[in-house]
């Protein structure tokens, strides 16, 4: 079988997810050329040196040239990265992209683009890592690894299609999911996570004797916070752009810590185990799965 070929793709945020794409497209031979557009020169190099980009390019010159361009900047930066290349967009380019949220990068895309709106298939990676920037990239990142479509009604099935190929020949198990489905359940299952687990990190530091806690850790607390070294401005910009799903199960958490704290407080150690149990077995599972 022949191997389909994307043509000049542009890699706008050169990142890890951006990075890694591009080292994994490479890797696969379906790219003729892969440019990367950025806002740090010292990125820009880093993805140069290792090999994940093959020169840089301002927003204009990756909108006239690319067939494929793909948006892999913090999700509050697709709005002003749809707005400088919708002039210079060629009817022949397709956009995806990576970021986390589906909901308001739709919303941006349909107000940018209006008609050109077609152009752009909705994507998120369900792979990634604490670590940022394009030092961080890994060629088989995306691996095995899901990644969301999101489609919209003014897709054509045929790019839909192609950009669900696209992914795949980066390794990804490709699935489909409505930007509100999409939405609720990261929520829960990605942004709450995150949130929590920078909670905890911040409860820990902000305590008096927070030195003398750091210094005792075991590998418990090491397993909870490792995302809590994930980028600031990432997660700050995913938690405003997908505010009332996070909201709604915050709240639910929330109402389960307190019946938690309850427990405890009762001293009612039949109840705090049978809520661990249903957690534990749930957690297992998982892992069986
Ligand atoms: N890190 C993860 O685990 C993960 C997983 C899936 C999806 N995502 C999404 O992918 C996107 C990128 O995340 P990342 O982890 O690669 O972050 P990152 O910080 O490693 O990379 C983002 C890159 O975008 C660049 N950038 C920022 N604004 C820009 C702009 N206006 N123009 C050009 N470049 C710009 C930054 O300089 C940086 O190099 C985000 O939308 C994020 O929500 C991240
Ligand atoms: O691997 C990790 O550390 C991640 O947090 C990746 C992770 C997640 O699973 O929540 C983070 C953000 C995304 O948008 C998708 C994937």
């Amino acid at each position: 079988m022949t191997k389909p070929n994307y043509g000049v793709v542009s890699i706008v945020g050169v990142g890890l997810i951006g990075a890694s794409l591009g080292l994994a497209l490479k890797q696969a031979g379906v790219v003729t050329k892969v440019l990367g557009v950025g806002r740090s020169q010292s990125n820009l190099e880093q993805a140069l040196k290792i090999g994940a980009i093959d020169g840089a390019v301002d927003l204009v010159d990756a909108a006239k040239q690319s067939d494929l361009i793909v948006l892999c900047v913090p999700v509050a930066q697709m709005r002003a990265t749809f707005a400088a290349i919708e002039p210079h967009l060629a009817s022949k380019t397709l956009i995806t992209d990576a970021g986390s949220t589906k909901g308001d990068v739709i919303l941006a895309a349909k107000e940018v683009l209006g008609k050109k709106a077609c152009q752009f298939v909705p994507a998120h990676p369900i792979a990634g890592g604490a670590q940022h920037g394009a030092s961080a990239a890994k060629a088989d990142l995306f691996f095995g690894k899901q990644v969301i479509i999101c489609p919209l009604q003014e897709n054509s099935p045929q790019d839909i299609a192609l950009i669900e190929k696209f992914w795949q020949a980066v390794g990804a198990l490709v699935k489909m999911l409505s930007s509100v489905q999409h939405d609720a359940i990261y929520a829960a299952v990605s942004h709450l996570p995150h949130i929590l687990s920078y909670a905890l990190m911040a409860s820990v530091i902000n305590s008096e004797d927070a030195a003398d806690k750091l210094s005792h850790i075991g590998a418990g607390f090491k397993d909870f916070t490792r995302i809590a070294a994930s980028s600031p401005e990432m997660w700050r910009d995913i938690c405003l752009a997908n505010s009332t799903s996070i909201l709604k199960e915050l709240d639910q958490y929330l109402a389960i810590v307190q019946h938690l704290r309850k427990l405890i407080a009762d001293n009612d150690g039949a109840g705090i185990e049978r809520l661990f149990a249903k957690a534990s077995k749930a957690r297992q599972d998982l892992d069986a799965s």
